[in-house]
């Protein structure tokens, strides 16, 4: 699979978007914002996978914890989606960018002629200098918000498979912590940042705990299933922390920073 060398996708988790009383962080949302348009203006072409709908829907609803029924997770996530969608467009049209809003479910990964549309779209919107940010469809699927495994339940996983489906040469993983570690730093102060991983075995995996906040999901191991997923094809894989985005001008020069997964030479 040809990949194309100057396109990035990157995703970021709910624990970046949203501090630590649950409410929405702005310069979180600004300083990612300033930093994808900085090296897309270097010539890069970007796509955002955002997670963040829930947490910041339940906030605009002042429900006081994240609901548990699934409705009402939908429900907070389709009032989430837009006001995220809002704080984009307000802080990327700072940098004088435009976005796009794509909304995806597995299914549409598996019919081969939404398959194609969607890559036109993104291909389209790409040409054209804009910036997609895609979520899952939380209003219409319940996969990520209620699936048992979360192999494909969570945007950690739909972050690898937008990379696969869209040939980007790079997965840059965004999340509230500096990379991947040896233990769950949370749960082991001593942890060791891993720099580099050329093989997610076992091992590697057995390293890997679940989300450290309440507002994140899938902890490590779904960032592994998806640098799993996407070196396999090729795709270098990047955990990095998401509260310093212009940590992606190094991972652009190749200056190591967090820990990367390096894609399989096809
Ligand atoms: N081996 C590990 N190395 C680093 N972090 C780990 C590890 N195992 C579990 N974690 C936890 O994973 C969390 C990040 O995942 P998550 O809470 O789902 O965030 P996000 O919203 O960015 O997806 C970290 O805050 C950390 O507590
Ligand atoms: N689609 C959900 C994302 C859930 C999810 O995967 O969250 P995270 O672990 O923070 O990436 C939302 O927008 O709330």
């Amino acid at each position: 699979m040809g990949l194309y060398q100057n396109r990035i996708v990157v995703k970021v988790g709910t624990s970046t978007l949203t501090n630590d009383i649950g409410q929405n962080d702005l310069r979180s949302f600004d300083r990612l914002a300033c930093a994808l348009s900085d090296v897309q203006n270097m010539g890069y072409e970007i796509i955002l996978v955002s997670s963040g709908a829930i947490a910041v829907g339940t906030n605009k609803l002042k429900m006081k914890t994240r609901p548990t029924s699934m409705r009402l997770k939908q429900a907070a996530a389709a009032v989430g989606q837009c006001s995220i969608m809002f704080l984009y467009d307000k802080f990327f049209n700072d940098y004088d960018k435009t976005i796009a809003q794509i909304l995806l479910n597995a299914e549409d990964m598996e019919i081969e002629e939404k398959k194609e549309n969607l890559t036109n779209t993104f291909d389209s919107l790409l040409e054209m200098g804009i910036i997609p940010i895609v979520n899952e469809n939380d209003s219409v699927s319940y996969t990520e918000i209620e699936s048992e495994d979360r192999l494909f339940g969570d945007n950690d996983m739909l972050s690898a498979v937008v990379a696969i489906l869209c040939k980007a040469q790079k997965l840059v993983i965004l999340s509230d912590i500096d990379g991947f570690y040896d233990s769950d730093p949370r749960l082991h102060p001593n942890a060791k940042l891993i720099e580099r991983i050329a093989e997610i075995d076992e091992e590697v995996q057995s390293l890997a705990g679940g989300a450290g906040s309440r507002r994140g999901t899938g902890g490590m191991k779904t960032k592994l299933q998806a640098a799993k997923l996407a070196t396999a094809q090729g795709i270098d894989t990047v955990i990095a922390n998401g509260k310093n985005p212009a940590a992606l001008y190094d991972i652009i020069k190749g200056v190591s920073v967090g820990t990367l997964f390096s894609g399989k030479a096809l």
